[in-house]
């Protein structure tokens, strides 16, 4: 595309330098206006597709290369309509849906989500495990946290999930079966008049003083390291009847490499910039604010640092034969396979692996074998990042 084209895409200048000096073609953005939307149905709702159709007024076009997923145009709304509101269908980028699809849930699998709000990518694991396993999701902001609990409560989809605002970096609790096993020989009974009863959001008073005062003193640098706070669980999550000390119980050294999770997603933090949806919110905010916040050369390196942790952490998490997918929103080589190979490098256990369902997807490979590239003008859908990982016993 020569430079006046470029040029007279809608694009802020301040984005579309960003892309040029990240050696990103502005021309994968030229089909943004019509990109489809996309929506998961949630199973079993197959037999209301005729009434959901009637009632948002447009055919939604099934997504032939991801199991319940439909697209419609960009321009029709969803959110008024029942469907919406009832749960039976809930907005997802079809590239967030390959994302999941390629972590290959199954049936029992318990799953570890280390940035999980606001909660697309999260709903859909749930989905997909149905009756079965467990989700754990983390992530480091209280209020995106919130709303996906929102989400979770509004699909139905809670009941064996539990929510911890934390640093992803950092956290190390494990998924509950390892609990189960102990809890009964361990604990006493002075813990259990503490165990966790069902969840529910009007908690008394004194409860609620008591985690907030907990919260006050987490942000306290000189009071140490506090547990992360667990702020949502579902009856089936398997934190009801447990102590907080079980339910805050850690693994020693290579403990995890049994007890991890079976499944493990780090949809890290990124600069966004394969989602001009997200990139155009900066036409209200103001594109100052775009270049300040997000595209700052000195914030995209600090990101850097930061996707590797993610990515070490959860792989650290994940139990020996289990695997993982590391994502971004992100185009840049920076945040995607320089992270990568930097993860490799340092992870001999850590094998990338080959994504069999994207044999039939429409994106590129990455730079290195075996990632994946959804763009705008290729696959339809956002920008997006794929790499899969499983941990070998070394
Ligand atoms: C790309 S979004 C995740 C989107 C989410 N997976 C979904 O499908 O809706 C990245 C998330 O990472 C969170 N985050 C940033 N730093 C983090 C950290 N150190 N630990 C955990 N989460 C973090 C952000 O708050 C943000 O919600």
């Amino acid at each position: 595309m020569d430079e006046e084209a470029v040029s007279s895409l809608p694009l802020p200048d301040a984005f579309r330098n960003f892309l040029i000096e990240n050696g990103l073609d502005p021309s994968i953005y030229i089909t943004n206006d019509s990109i489809p939307r996309y929506i998961r149905l949630k199973p079993g709702c197959e037999a209301h597709l005729e009434d959901i159709e009637g009632e948002i007024k447009c055919k939604l076009e099934k997504v032939a290369w991801l199991p319940c997923f439909y697209s419609l145009p960009p321009q029709i709304q969803i959110a008024r309509s029942k469907a919406y509101q009832e749960g039976k269908i809930y907005g997802i980028d079809a590239a967030s849906g390959a994302a999941v699809s390629a972590l290959n849930i199954t049936s029992g699998d318990h799953v570890l989500d280390l940035c999980a709000a606001p909660g697309a990518k999260l709903c859909m694991i749930l989905d997909l495990l149905g009756n079965s396993g467990s989700v754990t999701g983390v992530d480091v902001a209280r209020h995106r946290l919130a709303a996906c609990r929102t989400m979770l409560q509004k699909y139905a989809l809670g009941d064996r999930c539990r929510l911890f605002v934390a640093d992803g970096t950092t956290f190390s609790l494990i998924p509950i079966r390892v609990h189960s096993v102990s809890k009964s020989c361990e604990s006493s009974l002075e813990e259990k008049v503490d165990a966790y009863k069902e969840w529910t959001s009007r908690r008394p008073w004194k409860e609620r003083k008591k985690a907030a005062k907990a919260r006050e003193s987490a942000a306290s640098p000189l009071l140490g390291i506090q547990n992360p706070e667990l702020m949502f669980y579902g009856r089936h999550s398997g934190v009801v009847g447990l102590s907080r000390s079980e339910l805050y119980q850690t693994v020693l050294g290579n403990e995890v490499l049994h007890c991890g999770y079976d499944k493990v997603l780090v949809d890290a933090e990124c600069t966004h910039d394969g989602s001009i949806r997200h990139i155009k919110k900066f036409e209200n905010w103001g594109w100052k604010t775009l270049q300040r916040r997000v595209l700052n050369a000195e914030r995209t390196d600090d990101l850097t640092i930061l996707q590797l942790l993610l990515l070490t952490n959860g792989f650290r998490l994940l139990k020996v034969g289990g695997s993982l997918v590391y994502s971004t929103c992100s185009l840049t080589v920076a945040q995607n396979e320089d992270v990568v190979e930097q993860f490799l490098l340092q992870n001999a256990s850590a094998e990338l692996l080959g994504i069999d369902a994207a044999k039939n997807w429409p994106c590129k490979s990455g730079q290195i074998p075996n990632t994946l590239r959804f763009d705008p003008l290729t696959s339809q859908t956002s920008g997006l990042f794929v790499a899969k990982f499983a941990k070998l016993s070394i």
